[in-house]
């Protein structure tokens, strides 16, 4: 693999910045989990009481393996539930890595479960609006589970959305431990999503029914696996093959296959080698590790919410992270896939020309991605470059990838990329900070200059399309969804109707403090605006009417009013009626305390510091 030496200077030069800003948090955080990897094992330095109170529930065997063998004790923190189509395969999982970990000669027990939310299932509904604080939970969850502090390991079983950032916001607060996270991988290919798109395109416009819409959704969205769009579940797959936390290549094998078991077996031997070469997961993850996720999701056009969660998981390790990191390293990152919705292509297709690994190994052959750092293999990033296989025996093996793409309209090498920079952009104005993500918006819709209609919520929104009254240029102003405002929910929904006015001819585009799903793409959306509405941010000054330029070349997005007239306006508050919705029923009094103390979009919306 390439050395530092030959590292793109924009690569080196970001890193060295996070490195030096990052000095003294960094220095602090790896200075105690030092100190706890320095502890006897948990069984042999808890009470009496509490390590027969830890085996209790455990077999005979598992008891005597753990307390009088001294065997490594892996914890496992699971995420299974029947709502996630992609967690539903993690049922027998827990199973399965107690019975390999014996046969290795370890013990392994579930250290605890959290929670997960399906963005699919709350797309649009209250739910959503404590989508973004069950990152944190998920976290403080597995703190919970690690906090039995009896075990030299962690297996974390956990794919989707916050999932993964929860998790490992979690394991990274145990730092000490080794921890391997296990993928289940994507469900088949079912209707295509451009076609899934179009059928809710005719929706939008009463042009089918319901009964059709559901046949359309269902044919999507049709069995156990991870939905197969590049959203922010399958970016979580490839950061995670580009952090080395994978075993090399296990993102996007399909579930309840010979293949997954063996790779979901193999990760039991994986996180105990890890023990072995003490290798804790708060040294793995350091600022390398760390810009090797942000490159590989700009080079995949992957979810704009990892501009958020990326940002909570670095803190979580004592790394700070910016926009401007991102965007700086997006101007030198090529965009080498197109996955739905930067493209028609879905995850099954990716993987079949060459995923996650051609990836990985055309951006550190190029210098365009840190290659000496470690892994979960002992290979390092050579690993990660490969793809497994089951021999003929049975038995699990990795070989070396094609020289070349088996797709070149999925994936493409650095030498002919879809574009020569990454797939999100940050934009800066007089309406505060915000990203968008250009890779999957068409060329011609870069540049958005139309009259503000401003909305305080997604259903006036959709309200007013279907009212028709938005039949004309515009740039859809939706305020007051920022974090401390409702929890910053996906405006997913928004998507649908805003395309088929952009189809229609219009000049179409959304600016919002919210955010947009992993999945959201074609329009034009500037996202996550910095500061919110409700904290006083500038979208609150926002009138019907106003001209406003969104630029995503220069990366400008302004309200062409008058200075004087813009410094003079009072921005608008939110109604009552509004805030009291937000605040009640269907659990969201129970994250008031999160909405107060929340950070903003750019801190990585984190609720614990
Ligand atoms: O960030 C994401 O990737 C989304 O939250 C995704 O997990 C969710 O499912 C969306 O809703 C897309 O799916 P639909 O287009 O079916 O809503
Ligand atoms: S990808 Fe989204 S919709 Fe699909 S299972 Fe995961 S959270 Fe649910």
């Amino acid at each position: 693999m390439t050395s530092e030496t030959s590292l793109h200077p924009v690569i080196a030069a970001v890193t060295d910045r996070i490195r030096n800003r990052s000095a003294a948090l960094r220095g602090a955080y790896l200075a105690r989990i030092d100190a706890l990897r320095k502890r006897p094992r948990g069984v042999d330095r808890l009470g009496c009481a509490n390590v027969a109170h830890a085996v209790a529930g455990a077999s005979a065997n598992e008891k005597m393996r753990i307390v009088a063998e001294k065997a490594p004790n892996i914890g496992i923190v699971t995420s299974y539930n029947d709502m996630l189509s992609a967690h539903q395969p993690y049922e027998g999982y827990p199973a399965l890595i107690r019975e390999t970990a014996m046969k290795l000669g370890a013990s392994a027990q579930v250290a605890g479960g959290v929670p997960a939310m399906c963005d699919g299932v709350t797309q649009g509904y209250a739910g959503m609006e404590l989508s973004l604080f069950s990152r944190d939970t998920i976290a403080m969850g597995t703190a919970i589970a690690l906090t039995h502090d009896t075990f030299d390991a962690a297996l974390l079983l956990g794919i989707c959305d916050k999932i993964v950032p929860g998790l490992l916001i979690g394991a990274l607060h145990f730092g000490h431990l080794p921890c391997v996270f296990v993928p289940a991988g994507p469900m088949g290919s079912g209707l295509s999503n451009s076609d899934k798109a179009k059928v809710r395109e005719q929706a939008a416009q009463g042009l089918v029914g319901r009964a059709e819409l559901l046949k359309a959704e269902q044919a999507a969205y049709h069995s156990p696996g991870t939905c197969t769009f590049y959203g922010t579940a399958n970016s979580n797959q490839m950061l995670l093959e580009a952090m080395g936390l994978h075993v090399p290549g296990a993102a996007f094998v399909p579930p309840n296959t010979p293949l997954r078991k063996a790779l979901t077996e193999d990760a039991v031997s994986r996180v105990l080698a890890l023990r072995q070469r003490e290798l804790p997961i708060g040294h793995q993850v350091d600022e390398r590790c760390i810009v090797n996720a942000m490159i590989a999701l700009l080079a995949t056009g992957g979810s704009t919410n990892h501009l958020i969660h990326w940002v909570a998981v670095a803190r979580a390790a004592g790394i700070l992270i910016d926009w401007t990191d991102f965007s700086e390293l997006s101007g030198v990152i090529p965009l080498l896939a197109r996955v739905y919705p930067n493209g028609a292509a879905d995850v099954n297709q990716f993987q079949a020309a060459g995923g996650p690994a051609f990836v990985i190994r055309e951006l550190v052959r190029a210098g365009l991605m840190h290659g000496n750092v470690p892994t979960v293999d002992a290979d390092g990033m050579a690993a990660s470059g490969r793809l497994p296989l089951l021999d003929e025996a049975g038995a699990l093996h990795w070989q070396e990838l094609p020289a070349t793409s088996g797709d070149e309209t999925v994936l493409r090498g650095v030498a002919s990329p879809f574009s020569a920079t990454g797939g999100l952009k940050l934009l800066s104005g007089n309406l505060g900070r915000s990203v968008i993500k250009v890779s999957a918006v068409p060329e011609d819709r870069h540049i958005i200059e139309a009259p503000a209609v401003v909305f305080d919520s997604q259903e006036a929104l959709l309200e007013a399309f279907k009212n028709g009254v938005l039949e004309r240029d515009l740039i859809a102003v939706v305020r007051f969804q920022g974090p401390h405002a409702n929890g910053m929910p996906e405006l997913h929904k928004l998507t649908p109707p805003l395309a088929v006015l952009q189809g229609k001819g219009f000049q179409v585009a959304l600016v919002t403090d919210g955010r947009m799903s992993g999945a959201s793409g074609k329009v034009p959306a500037a996202i996550h605006v910095s500061p919110e509405a409700l904290a006083g941010g500038p979208l609150g000054k926002v009138r019907d009417g106003d001209l406003l330029r969104l630029d995503a070349v220069t990366g400008t997005l302004e309200a062409l009013v008058p200075a004087e007239e813009w410094a003079a306006r009072v921005p608008a508050k939110r109604s009552d009626a509004l805030a009291e919705l937000h605040a009640h029923d269907l659990g969201r009094e129970l994250f008031a305390g999160m909405r107060r103390n929340v950070r903003t979009a750019e801190e990585g919306a984190c609720t614990w510091l």
